[in-house]
């Protein structure tokens, strides 16, 4: 289902050529974080190339229903209603968080921009302003996230994982209304929504890495479109899409959906001849039994081949199998 606020007749269909004149709309899910994450980027697109810009809010069913999201075909469902606006061109702009983004690249769209990324760590909401160590056993930590609720298996601390999702305001509401003792959240879309300071407990990466491309937008645009080049040069981050290049190559080629189990860090880092990527990465059994982690640096300029080479790694090491709880042979 579809629904905009605005009439797309006069919303920007008159788009002329130069781009002062020209009215960006904006496809924004309903969500108070994709708002925000929307409403920053039009602010940023207008103050650095002066367009005018306009929010559209797009109802998906990832937002409309309660199923779980494994269910429904993972958190794809949250990105195929904005392309196809984008495609069927009642928007000319999409704001995803990209982690949420599938590892196959769609037809006829360009990931325009990833801007500079946010902390990408995981971090715990608890009640009492407890950490994870901290809560007795039997505690009820809730995610969905089959990464996130691995690799806490992992840690065994003999913590309850309970399957919950919504957006962040319910997850948190859980805690507060005292259905749960804590959950666990990525520390930049609490941070987007100003409340980054209810977090309990930043996940250290050596034990808990985050989502591939967790704490990144992605900005989408029709592939023959203008805008492409002119949201690239204002909005673009270099180091920030090299990284984040890493994790999604490493999470296609381990042929994880976004899903898995599986969860990559890469960052740029001082090396032995200047800045390289660095990247760390785990794959883990849904139960958190098993696990093959991994760290691995390359250049700067190929972060494909770096991404590809680390898979090849877990590959070998067997992570296809502990992740879709195939026994080994
Ligand atoms: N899973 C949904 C989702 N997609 C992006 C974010 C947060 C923002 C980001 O990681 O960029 C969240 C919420 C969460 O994981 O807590």
């Amino acid at each position: 289902m579809t629904t905009t606020e605005t009439s797309l007749q006069d919303a920007g269909t008159s788009a002329a050529a130069t781009p002062g004149s020209r009215v960006v709309r904006i496809g924004t899910r309903a969500s108070a974080l994709a708002r925000t994450q929307s409403t920053t980027v039009a602010d940023l697109l207008t103050e650095r190339t002066g367009l005018v810009t306009e929010l559209v809010p797009i109802s998906t069913h990832g937002d409309v229903s309660r199923e779980p999201l494994a269910q429904m075909g993972g958190t794809g469902v949250f990105v195929s209603a904005l392309r196809d606006a984008l495609l069927r061109g009642e928007v000319d702009l999409a704001v995803h968080s990209l982690k949420d983004l599938p590892t196959a690249p769609p037809e006829g769209i360009a990931l325009a921009a990833v801007p500079p990324r946010e902390d990408p760590r995981d971090v715990v909401v608890a009640r009492d302003g407890l950490t994870l160590g901290e809560l007795p056993q039997g505690a009820t930590v809730g995610t969905g996230a089959p990464r996130r609720v691995a690799q806490i298996e992992a840690l065994g601390l003999g913590v309850q994982l309970v399957g919950i999702r919504g957006n962040v305001d319910t997850r948190i509401a859980k805690v507060r209304d005292g259905e749960l003792d804590a959950v666990v959240l990525a520390r930049a879309g609490l941070n987007r929504l100003g409340r980054v300071e209810e977090a309990t407990e930043v996940l250290d990466p050596i034990q808990v890495l985050p989502a591939p491309g967790q704490g990144a937008l992605a900005l989408e645009c029709r592939a023959d479109d203008d805008l492409v080049a002119i949201v690239a040069t204002a909005l673009d981050d270099a180091p920030t899409r090299a990284c984040v290049t890493v994790e999604r190559v490493l999470l296609a080629e381990l042929e994880a959906g976004c899903s898995a189990p599986v969860g990559a860090l890469a960052e740029v880092a001082m090396g032995e001849v200047g800045d390289e990527l660095w990247v760390r990465a785990v794959a883990l059994s849904p139960d958190g039994t098993l696990a093959v982690r991994r760290s691995a640096a390359g250049p700067l300029d190929d972060p494909v081949a770096l991404g590809r080479s680390l898979a090849a790694e877990m590959l070998a090491d067997g992570a296809a199998d502990l992740i879709s709880e195939r026994p080994a042979t």
